[in-house]
């Protein structure tokens, strides 16, 4: 499925969050949306997954505008993995994945014997089966990231919307999350802020910049020295990864300031 935001555009009480923003996200993709804190990256996801209406433009998915699809219907095409997907109830683990089902069910259906297969393939790729009993509230915020991208992978989407859906897992979780990401052939729109993972899961890279579509293009066109020193205010130097060669950035920190000056 292809996604396709026109000339998206998002003011909230005078402010431009988003400006005319244009951007495909082919079938199979993986598309990263990066920028600064504040750029409209998140404002961009909840246009998608429909937390909030564009004031401008229009959201496509295969050619037809969302705005006039059910809900359930983009909920079984659209899966959003989001920065407020706090679970209020203390659902054990098992069951807030097996909620990721919902937009497939009818009435109180029980779960397929599929479907509990689907449930436990994810919690074992998520490194998740021995926390299957335990409830929600008390895992670490990593493990309760894992569980929630189990939630949306066992939700069989097209489409995953991903707010930075590693800030909190450990550099294993992290890459094994990512790489589990390239695998799934699903259209992926990402925010992330990582830009050397960014650089090594996307096919592609979308920045932000005060609600502007600035550059994009592959990992290698994107990720210049010149672009991270306008958009991110810093100096760094990029390499090419040793495998494969795709961007790496190099950071320095810059000179503490001398004590009594
Ligand atoms: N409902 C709102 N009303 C007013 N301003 C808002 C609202 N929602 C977001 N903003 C502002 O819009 C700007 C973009 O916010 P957004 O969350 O999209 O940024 P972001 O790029 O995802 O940032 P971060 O990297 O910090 O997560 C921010 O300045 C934010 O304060």
């Amino acid at each position: 499925m292809e996604l396709e935001l026109s000339a998206l555009s998002v003011t909230i009480d005078g402010a431009e969050l988003v400006r005319e923003l244009d951007l495909t996200v082919a079938t199979g993709e993986v598309v990263g949306l990066i920028g600064p804190n504040g750029s409209g990256k998140s404002t961009v996801l909840r246009c998608i997954y429909r937390a909030l209406a564009p004031t401008g433009g229009v959201i496509m998915i295969d050619g037809r505008p969302i705005a006039g699809m059910p809900p359930r219907a983009t909920a079984r095409s659209v899966a959003a993995l989001t920065q407020d997907n706090g679970a209020d109830l203390d659902f054990t683990v098992a069951e807030l994945i097996a909620l990721g089902r919902a937009p497939h069910q009818s009435g109180n259906r029980a779960l397929s014997d599929r479907e509990r297969r689907l449930c436990a393939d994810a919690m074992e790729r998520l490194e998740l089966t021995h926390l299957a009993d335990r409830g929600i509230h008390s895992l670490s915020g990593g493990e309760r990231q894992r569980v929630q991208l189990a939630r949306v992978l066992v939700q069989e989407p097209r489409i995953l919307i991903l707010d930075e859906p590693t800030n909190h897992l450990d550099l294993r979780h992290q890459v094994g999350a990512l790489s589990a990401l390239r695998g799934t052939r699903l259209t992926v729109l990402v925010v992330l802020h990582d830009l050397n993972l960014a650089a090594l899961v996307c096919d592609r890279l979308a920045v932000l910049q005060a609600g502007r579509l600035v550059r994009h293009g592959s990992p290698a066109e994107v990720l210049t020295e010149s672009l991270v020193q306008d958009v991110f205010g810093i100096e760094t130097v990029i390499i090419p990864h040793p495998a494969g060669g795709r961007p790496q950035l190099l950071h320095t920190l810059s000179d503490p300031v001398p004590k009594g000056s």
